[in-house]
């Protein structure tokens, strides 16, 4: 028995139709009291909705009935297409809840039916990431994931830990009986290249995460170097106040872009000087972490002036070094030992390339991977303790400590998918060596 849910599943605000969701132990006998008979299994049926005890009628819409195991949830679940109208939302909203149904919590639908088996926690990863897809590259990305491709691989390298320890359990048994065995090579050899494998997925420089969450460039420069102008230029709109007076940027000012199908987030920053004004003070100190902070710098330039030292000082490799203001003068061949951009924010000249160079260096940073790739923080940090963990196995001096260390190594994987339990080794052992004497 499970509790009867129901939240509206399309976005809130008025719209033409708005879709609520049902699931749960009670949801047939809850949509017979709304709807009346049943309708036939996933075929849209228009339905009059009656409040129960209430000949008031609610509205006249379209039903779904999903009876378990085959819905989304894995569960008995239900949609009602109403017409979007707050009023209507609110009358079967109150009469679901007369019939006994609760609103659901954030997630729950998903989380059932990962209860109930029908995804891992990266697929439904997955579905969360496809909700906020915003670029082409993130959708990519997310249905993928939400398809089962990091499930797939998680469980193929789990199910190989499994075996691995199977056979350590095993040499165990062997050793305790006096026999002869090379099962503990094996498991040496098998983690040895299990640990290699997960490090090489995990050597992806980011870019999987990047892609989710983001490109942070920010724009550094001297005061007056143009670095609103540009960022304006960039976002194809006022987003930035633009002045002669120096000293006018002091917060951060973010712009959202998309470059080659990833999201950036452009910050404009306050121009980097020794100031004795307390606010623009701070805001250089901002300035100063959103660049060590960003993923990708541009350092501006104003060509009609000598670089100044501060920003100079940031020039490094995979900065994108601009001379602004081209129109006043000549670029210089060199800046800090780089070739600039040169462009003209008031003009526009060179932007062109200035966008295409940032194309690329987001490009280099951010994307879709040949095979896929992990997307968040929380697998990276599961796989790096798994591949530490297969390191301990393969150079353990006693097979229980590596027996111990194959099995953290298991529950780290097994945390990522939420799927790997004590049964699937237990069926391993049994199944594959039948030591059950
Ligand atoms: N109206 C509506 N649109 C939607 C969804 C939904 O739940 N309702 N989805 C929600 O995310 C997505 C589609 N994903 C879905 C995944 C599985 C099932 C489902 O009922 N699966 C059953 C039956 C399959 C079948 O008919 O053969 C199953 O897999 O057993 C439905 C939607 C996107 N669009
Ligand atoms: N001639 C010329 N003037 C420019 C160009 N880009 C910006 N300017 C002017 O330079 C001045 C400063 O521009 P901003 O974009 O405000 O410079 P900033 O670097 O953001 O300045 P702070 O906010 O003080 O850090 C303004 O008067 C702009 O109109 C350019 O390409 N050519």
């Amino acid at each position: 028995m499970t509790d009867t849910i129901f939240a509206l599943a399309s976005g809130a605000g008025r719209a033409a139709i708005a879709v609520l969701r049902l699931s749960g132990s009670g949801t047939g006998e809850v949509l017979r009291r709304l709807a009346g008979p049943l309708p036939p299994p996933r075929l849209a049926s228009l339905r009059r909705l009656r409040a129960p005890g209430d000949d008031e009628l609610l509205d006249e819409a379209l039903v779904l009935w999903f009876p378990g195991p085959r819905s989304y949830t894995g569960e008995a679940s239900a949609e009602l297409h109403l017409h979007g109208g707050r009023a209507v939302l609110e009358g079967v909203s109150n009469a679901l809840l007369a019939l006994g149904a609760r609103p659901a919590e954030p997630g729950e639908f998903t989380r059932r039916a990962f209860l109930n088996g029908r995804l891992d926690l990266t697929a439904a990863e997955g579905i969360a990431d496809l909700i906020d897809a915003e670029t082409a590259a993130q959708r990519r990305q997310a249905l993928r994931q939400a398809g089962g491709a990091l499930a797939e691989r998680y469980a193929g390298w789990a199910g190989r830990l499994t075996r691995l320890l199977a056979h350590q359990e095993a040499a165990i048994e062997f050793a305790e009986e006096g026999l002869p065995n090379s099962l503990e090579d094996e498991m040496r050899a098998g983690a040895m290249s299990l640990a290699a494998e997960i490090r090489a997925h995990l050597d992806d420089g980011g870019r999987g995460e990047r892609l989710r969450e983001g490109v942070w460039a920010a724009i550094i420069g001297a005061p007056n170097a143009g670095k609103s102008s540009l960022l304006n230029a960039l976002a194809g709109r006022d987003a930035a106040i633009v002045s002669s007076t120096a000293g006018t940027t002091r917060d951060v000012v973010e712009v959202r872009l998309e470059l080659a199908g990833v999201p950036v987030l452009l910050a404009d920053t306050a121009g980097l000087r020794e100031t004795v004004d307390d606010i623009e003070a701070e805001g250089v100190r901002r300035a100063r972490r959103q660049a060590e902070q960003a993923d990708l710098v541009l350092a501006v330039f104003a060509a009609d002036q000598t670089p100044d030292a501060e920003t100079l000082a940031m020039v490094a490799p995979g900065v994108v070094v601009v001379a602004n203001k081209t129109d006043l003068a000549a670029a210089p061949a060199g800046i800090g030992g780089v070739a600039p951009l040169a462009v003209s924010a008031r003009t526009g000249a060179g932007m062109d390339r200035l966008r295409a160079a940032l194309t690329e260096a987001v490009a280099a940073r951010a994307g879709l991977t040949a095979e896929a790739g992990l997307t968040r923080p929380r697998h990276r940090a599961a796989l790096d303790e798994a591949a530490g963990w297969l390191d301990e196995a393969a150079a353990a001096p006693l097979p229980e400590l590596a027996s111990e260390a194959l099995r953290a190594a298991l529950r780290a994987l097994g945390r990522l998918t939420g799927r790997v339990g004590v049964e699937d080794v237990l069926d391993v052992v049994f199944g594959d060596f039948c030591i059950g004497k």
